[in-house]
Order: C-alpha cells, then structure tokens, then sequence
C-alpha cells in the first residue's frame, strides 16, 4: 500500500494515469503487464463489474510477483462498503466519480490518496475542506480546459487531473497541461475495449509510449 505523497509523485512524474476495466482475469492482467512494459508506474482499474474485485485481487498478487514498484489503483469507488473491502485487498489509491465524504474521512485517516470526482467549484470546496488533495475533473471532457483555467487560481493547494472522454492527441494533451492539470486520466481512448477483446496488446505498449513522451515534451 502506498502513501498519500508516493501515490501523488508516481502519478504526477507520469503525467497520467491509464484505466480500464475487463471482465476477463487474463486480459486484466495482460494489460497491466503492458503497461508495465510501456514505462507506466500508476495504473487505475476500474470496479466496474461483478469480476472486479477477484480480478483486482490476482493482479494485485501478480504485480507483488512481478512488478513491485507498480502502484494499483481503484475507481469507480461510489461507497464506503467499495473502498473498506478494497483496502483491504491492497489498493494503492481510490478514484471516484463523484465526492464520497464517508469514502475521504476513511482513506485520508488511513494515508491513502483518495481522488474524488468533482463538476463544479461547490464540489470541490466540499472535497478540499474534507482534507483531499487531489481532484479528478469529471467527466473532462465536458467541463474542458477552460473549465481548468477558471478555477485555477482558486484552488492553488490542489492537484487536478480531468478523466473521461480525454483525447490522446497532442493538441488535447497540451491543453490541457496549460490549462493546469498535473496529470490526465485516460481509459477507452488509450486502452479501447476492442483492442483488449482482440489482444492487441502492442497497440496499447506503443500508444502508451507515445503519450508518455508527449507528456514529457510538453512540460518541459
Ligand atoms: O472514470 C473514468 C472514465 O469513465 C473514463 O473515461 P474514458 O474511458 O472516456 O477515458
């Protein structure tokens, strides 16, 4: 289990956090250990089905075997009953779509980075003063890159990272870090559901690799 801070500069040195969720244990892991290859050291699974939770619990046991120094996130946290039964199996950050209270005051007291979802600036005042540090804009791109530079100066102590319908071309990406974020989730466009059905795996190690270099030229 990671801490806050580790799970903040792992995510952050990235400059994004892939996620996905597949039914099938083999094709989650497979694409954890792509991701691995490509140069990823954070990665967010998403509960979103009955498999998850034995799925995330076999990958967790693989990446102690194979990759230790992979950290393995949860999304798709809606509850406190979700986010008690995943600490326990080891997650190393818990993602939301929206702001959990109960979810922040049982992570934080147990220093673990929890990224609540948040739309609107009400929302992330409540997450903020709740004691969370790190935001996921979302979705990211409805609320878009100008939404990012409006509330930029309110927030200066957070760290904001939009997800949901976030581009992996180049213009998006550097839009987006203009604009503010630290780092950009990215699920279907970067690991579709069609490249997992057909284990297109290397698809997925080289546009990885490509999106981490972008991310590299475009802050430096
Ligand atoms: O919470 C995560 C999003 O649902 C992922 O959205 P995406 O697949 O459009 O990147």
């Amino acid at each position: 289990m990671s801490t806050i801070q580790n799970a903040i500069d792992v995510i952050l040195k990235q400059g994004m956090l892939p996620l996905y969720f597949n039914s099938d244990e083999s094709k989650s892991i497979a694409v954890l250990k792509t991701l691995y290859n490509a140069g990823i050291r954070a990665v967010e699974y998403t509960s979103r089905g009955p498999e998850a939770l034995s799925n995330f619990k076999k990958m967790i046991e693989v990446r102690n075997a194979e990759m230790p120094e992979m950290l393995l996130g949860i999304g798709t946290i809606k509850n406190l009953a979700q986010a008690e039964t995943y600490y326990l199996a080891g997650a190393d950050f818990f993602i939301s779509p929206g702001f959990v209270p109960e979810v922040a005051s049982f992570l934080i007291a147990k220093g673990v980075l929890y990224a609540p979802g948040c739309m609107t600036p009400t929302e992330i005042i409540a997450a903020e003063n709740a004691g969370v540090k790190f935001i996921k804009l979302f979705p990211g791109n409805i609320l878009g890159p100008d939404f990012m530079s409006g509330i930029r100066d309110i927030f200066p102590d957070l760290i904001f990272m939009p997800t949901g319908g976030v581009d992996t071309t180049r213009q998006s990406i550097e839009t987006w870090f203009n604009a503010g974020v630290s780092a950009v989730g990215m699920g279907s466009k970067l690991i579709s559901k069609e490249v997992m059905e057909f284990d297109a795996y290397e698809t997925i190690e080289k546009e990885t690799k490509r999106v981490l270099d972008l991310i590299e030229t475009i802050r430096k």
